[in-house]
């Protein structure tokens, strides 16, 4: 029985990452925790452009997270045309505002109030690309039948971490909260 497999045949590449010295690990994570430290979830988003080549690479970047069997069970879709980019905004607008009224309830609802947070997302129209993240739950194979992707919620979610890491090559906010 013909059995598929998706990877071709390719050259094994030896795995020889880089070492450094204790002094220069200390460094890099001192720098790292810097960058890191400065991210801040905002919802007044620059218009400013941004170079599509930086937004590929940091998808590139949050490609190379960890995923269950290496399934890479993730979707990233950039959206720049501002048609499209209004038209998320006003179905993300439309969802949250049931969000808010009937679904999360008063006690979330409460808790949220110091952070004067609403359905309003008019920063889905102000920025320049919006990233559209997708998780596959599962792939098809070449012979039309499912392939499973295991742990693929906790393997979007890992890739949504490093794409937010990533993004702190920016000169301003690109943007975060992602919507639901
Ligand atoms: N749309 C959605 O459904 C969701 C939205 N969210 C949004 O994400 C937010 C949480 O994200 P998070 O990134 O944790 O929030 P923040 O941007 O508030 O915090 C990020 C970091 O910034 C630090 N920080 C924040 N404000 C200051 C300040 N004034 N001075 C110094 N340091 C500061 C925090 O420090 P420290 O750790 O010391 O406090 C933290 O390390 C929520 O408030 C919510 O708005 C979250 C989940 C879902
Ligand atoms: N998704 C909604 C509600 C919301 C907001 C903030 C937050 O920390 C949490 I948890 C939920 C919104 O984005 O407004």
């Amino acid at each position: 029985m013909k059995k598929y497999c998706e990877e071709e045949d390719v050259a094994h590449v030896p795995y020889s990452p880089e070492r450094y010295s204790e002094e220069t690990m200390l460094k890099k994570s001192k720098d790292f925790y810097s960058l890191m430290n400065q991210r801040r979830s905002v919802r007044f988003i620059s218009p400013e452009p941004v170079p599509r080549e930086v937004i590929d690479q940091v998808i590139h970047t949050a490609g190379t997270g960890p995923s269950g069997a290496h399934t890479e069970p993730w979707t990233f879709v950039v959206v720049s045309d501002p048609e499209v980019k209004h038209q998320i905004r006003l179905t993300v607008e439309e969802e949250e505002e049931m969000n808010y009224r009937q679904r999360m309830g008063d006690k979330w609802v409460q808790d949220l109030s110091k952070f004067r947070t609403n359905w309003m997302k008019e920063y889905l129209d102000v920025a320049p690309y919006l990233i559209l993240i997708f998780k596959q739950t599962y792939g098809i194979l070449p012979n039309s039948k499912k392939k499973t992707h295991y742990y693929n919620e906790i393997s979007v979610s890992i890739s949504c971490g490093i794409l937010l890491a990533a993004l702190q090559v920016k000169k301003k906010k690109i943007t975060w909260p992602f919507e639901k």
